[in-house]
């Protein structure tokens, strides 16, 4: 696999003697999309700032495809597309104009097939004479987007893309994702919306208080830090749990209508069948069974509070 982004040692400490990163190192394959997840202040902007060039680091090596983000500026940051979480725009432009003008800032030799190619793929065809005052906030944000896209960058930035969006937009905006995906871009995003992660990405980064505290694909961090339950909704009031039971870590609820069985997904040694069997050994007669894993947005919030650190990959 080829890396696209490659950060090693990279540390910021302000003016202030704030740290704002300890000690950040991640490797990003092209064509991956990346989550960056972490709470107000933990340090993602920092980290998207270095990258980009537009703060500078205290120390450690930022390479965007081999080009060093200092030495090589002017290259490295061609190949970077960035979608600010602020809206800032020139709003007595058109559409067309001020997408034009941002490739034209790259050094790109004009080419209006690509940017009616940007403007279709974000439904913004039909508003490029429109200025951009007259759009909708939602629409001003996928003009953010044409703009990064316009001089063709291999690695978007999209910092916080989806807040105080509506859901249509949201899901437009995750669909676009995927497109530019299939186009070969590397896409990294910082959310707030573990739900948008846990739809898009292919690997997951947790920051925390300026420390990349787990990085790793995010299917394998559900199967690993994620936990399944197991219901079982009674056919009649249990009024305590039976002693043979006390053992198995099946709990009963309140009211006495239901057992509930929380597990590991990782866990291979535990067997459902047998529990159920035990179950109706004692004549307890379960009229439903259902399973719920746990989602990303549970497992984010534990592992921000618990202070665990792994690192995978
Ligand atoms: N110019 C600065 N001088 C001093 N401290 C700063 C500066 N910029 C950011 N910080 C501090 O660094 C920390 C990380 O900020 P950063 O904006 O990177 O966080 P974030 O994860 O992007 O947060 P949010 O989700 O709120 O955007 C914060 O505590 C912030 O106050």
């Amino acid at each position: 696999m080829i890396n696209i982004l490659s950060i090693s040692h990279l540390y910021k400490t302000y003016q202030s003697g704030f740290e704002a990163l300890k000690d950040i190192n991640l490797e990003i394959s092209k064509g991956e999309i990346f989550a960056l997840l972490g709470q107000n202040g933990a340090g993602k902007t920092t980290l998207i700032s270095i990258i980009c060039g537009i703060v500078s680091p205290t120390s450690g090596q930022v390479l965007v495809d081999g080009k060093d983000v200092i030495h090589n500026y002017r290259e490295a940051r061609e190949l970077i597309g960035l979608v600010p979480q602020e809206l800032a725009t020139d709003s007595f432009e058109t559409v067309w104009n001020t997408v034009t003008f941002s490739r034209g800032l790259y050094g790109k030799s004009p080419n209006p097939a690509f940017i009616e190619k940007i403007l279709k793929d974000l439904s913004l065809w039909d508003k490029r004479d429109n200025k951009i005052m007259t759009l909708s906030g939602g629409m001003k944000r996928r003009v953010m987007i044409a703009k990064a896209l316009s001089h063709e960058p291999s690695i978007l930035f999209l910092d916080e893309p989806t807040a105080g969006v509506d859901v249509s937009l949201r899901r437009d905006m995750w669909n676009l994702v995927k497109v530019l995906k299939d186009n070969g871009t590397t896409v990294i995003l910082t959310t707030h919306y573990i739900e948008e992660a846990e739809e898009m990405a292919d690997r997951i980064g947790i920051i925390r208080s300026g420390e990349l505290i787990m990085v790793d694909n995010k299917l394998a961090l559900m199967n690993k830090l994620g936990k399944k339950e197991l219901t079982l909704e009674l056919q009649n009031l249990l009024k305590s749990l039976p002693k043979e039971l006390e053992m198995t870590g099946l709990s009963l609820s309140e009211d006495g209508y239901e057992l509930t069985y929380r597990f590991d997904s990782k866990d291979e040694d535990i067997n459902i069948a047998q529990l159920l069997q035990k179950v109706a050994s004692l004549g307890i007669v379960f009229k439903d069974l259902h399973t719920k894993q746990s989602s990303l947005e549970e497992i984010f919030v534990n592992l921000v509070n618990s202070g665990a650190t792994t690192h995978e990959a």
